[in-house]
């Protein structure tokens, strides 16, 4: 190791270190190594080793201004810097011979204090569209109020005879090139397929908001957090659409959190771990989908939390989806989960009774199929998880009356779903069929359970026990003593009666079903 080198480069570490933030160093110049200082030309040349070209292209295009005045000051105005850049191997197998590459800083641009303020240069790189633009822009911008700017990136002044090579645009890694990315979104999560309820307002109108300016918002990272088969990933997804369709970013892409771990575990078997870490640092709008997935991961955590931070750092747009809120994800580590909160996180809850059927209606239609309105409500009421599910019920219906040749109507609704309802049988209680009775019959609940034997009471009691029997799992007893402490003969009277009276009065047995409707509605 060249001393005078270590010493010059510590020297302009601390001038570094003191001008941007902690984690900035961290990531950007932490992982630098000195390499040579020599004298040529009355010219002082520090060379600095770099792990990537990755790295050669962010210091170029975010920190050129601070490196030139750094070298300024610490090797005076002869000062140039230089970068040896580790060139990754494509191969594991290649020999580790030449894998280097020498570049004078500023990518052979002229910087001269004139020329610093002119357009830039094409680059030499072949980099992407996007990104030279922001180059040129963080370029001008870092030469203002430049008190005496250094050539610290002059072609010219590289060694006699030293004919750099051209620089091949870093990205162009077969698979990984930034025009070909494919973003694996699925185009059918859009906002106008997502039905907005109370459910996830503020998380709809926040996606909203990111999607007309991805990265521009206080919205950095966007956490959208709640239970299964809420509509997580559809919201995020629909961003991502959003933003693809206006051509608003140049990259944007959708990645589960276990696929992102099972690529990075990947790349460490195959040796690939910068090209991995480059490949996600050029994405502008980053969808990771169930973050609670990172749980226990370190070291992908670890990779996952500095290429979250060189994207946050330079703007790009990152949307993250989980099960719970952020705090009460075990397993991840402190400074990555308060990162997760650093923006805005939202949730999404189970839909109310008017979004189940607002959704059904939208799925029957984008499904071209016409659905009574009883048909809907029927699903609605009775399913009420997710929306997964719901979606589970209407195709299974759809499937039905296609494959048996049967009317989609509430016969077929309630035969198809017979499982979901005996699920709803186990769990009505005989207090909810009371309410339900004594709301149709306009009698007050506590009179069922009361001694009063006038004929309209009695006449709620006994129906309210028939549907007690046939819809609950309750014994004859159970259900006596629901009804202030009857016999069970009493039960089985008020059953019969039931029966009897369907049988023989048209009147009362319509009045029946459309109690036994509402049970099965359980509407209020
Ligand atoms: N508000 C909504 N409007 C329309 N469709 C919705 C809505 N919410 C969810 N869906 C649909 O429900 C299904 C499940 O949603 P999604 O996969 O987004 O849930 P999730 O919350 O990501 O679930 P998981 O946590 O299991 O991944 C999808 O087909 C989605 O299109």
């Amino acid at each position: 190791m060249d001393q005078s080198a270590e010493t010059a480069w510590a020297q302009c570490r601390e001038i570094i270190q003191e001008n941007i933030n902690r984690q900035s160093f961290k990531t950007w110049f932490e992982p630098l190594k000195a390499q040579s200082l020599t004298e040529e030309d009355g010219l002082r040349k520090l060379t600095i080793q770099l792990p990537s070209r990755f790295y050669y292209e962010w210091l170029e295009e975010h920190y050129f201004s601070l490196l030139r005045k750094t070298i300024t000051k610490v090797l005076g105005p002869n000062g140039r810097l230089f970068y040896d850049v580790v060139i990754e191997k494509e191969n594991p197998e290649e020999p580790e011979h030449g894998a280097s590459m020498q570049l004078p800083a500023r990518r052979g641009d002229d910087v001269s204090p004139d020329a610093s303020e002119a357009p830039p240069n094409p680059a030499e790189i072949d980099a992407p569209e996007g990104r030279r633009q922001e180059s040129s822009s963080s370029r001008s911008r870092g030469s203002e109020n430049q008190p005496s700017p250094a050539r610290d990136g002059d072609p010219s002044a590289g060694p006699p005879g030293s004919q750099q090579p051209p620089v091949s645009n870093p990205f162009a890694i077969p698979g990984i090139q930034k025009a070909e990315i494919d973003s694996q979104l699925n185009s059918s999560y859009t906002f106008e397929r997502f039905i907005e309820g109370d459910c996830n307002r503020l998380a709809r109108s926040a996606a909203w908001a990111i999607a007309q300016e991805p990265g521009a918002t206080s919205f950095n990272p966007f956490l959208i957090y709640g239970g299964v088969g809420l509509g997580k990933t559809h919201l995020i997804q629909a961003i991502g659409n959003y933003v693809q369709a206006k051509e608003s970013v140049d990259t944007c892409l959708y990645v589960s959190s276990e696929r992102f771990t099972t690529e990075f575990v990947q790349s460490i078997q195959r040796n690939r771990i910068s090209e991995f870490s480059m490949f996600y640092r050029q994405i502008d709008l980053l969808i990771v989908d169930d973050v609670q997935f990172f749980s226990g991961k370190e070291k992908t955590q670890e990779e996952f939390f500095h290429i979250f931070n060189a994207l946050h750092q330079s703007g790009r747009q990152i949307i993250l989806s989980a099960d719970r809120p952020p705090r009460d994800i075990e397993g991840i580590e402190e400074r990555l989960l308060s990162r997760f909160q650093w923006g805005l996180s939202a949730d999404v809850q189970s839909p109310g009774l008017e979004t189940r059927i607002a959704i059904l209606q939208r799925k029957a239609e984008d499904d071209g199929i016409e659905l009574e309105q009883e048909v809907i409500e029927f699903i609605a009421h009775n399913i009420k998880s997710n929306i997964r599910e719901l979606e589970g019920a209407l195709i299974r219906l759809l499937a039905h009356a296609t494959l048996h040749q049967r009317d989609l109507d509430l016969d077929l609704a309630k035969e198809v779903l017979r499982d979901l309802m005996q699920d709803m049988q186990v769990n009505l209680t005989i207090e909810e069929i009371q309410r339900i009775v004594c709301d149709y019959l306009d009698i007050p609940e506590d009179l069922v359970r009361a001694k009063t034997r006038k004929r309209e009471v009695v006449r709620a009691r006994q129906i309210a026990m028939y549907f007690s029997k046939k819809l609950t799992q309750h014994s004859l007893k159970t259900i006596g003593l629901h009804f202030g402490g009857r016999d069970h003969s009493t039960v089985i009277h008020a059953n019969n009666t039931v029966e009897d009276q369907i049988e023989t009065d048209d009147q009362f047995a319509s009045m029946v079903e459309e109690i036994g409707r509402k049970i099965e509605l359980r509407s209020r």
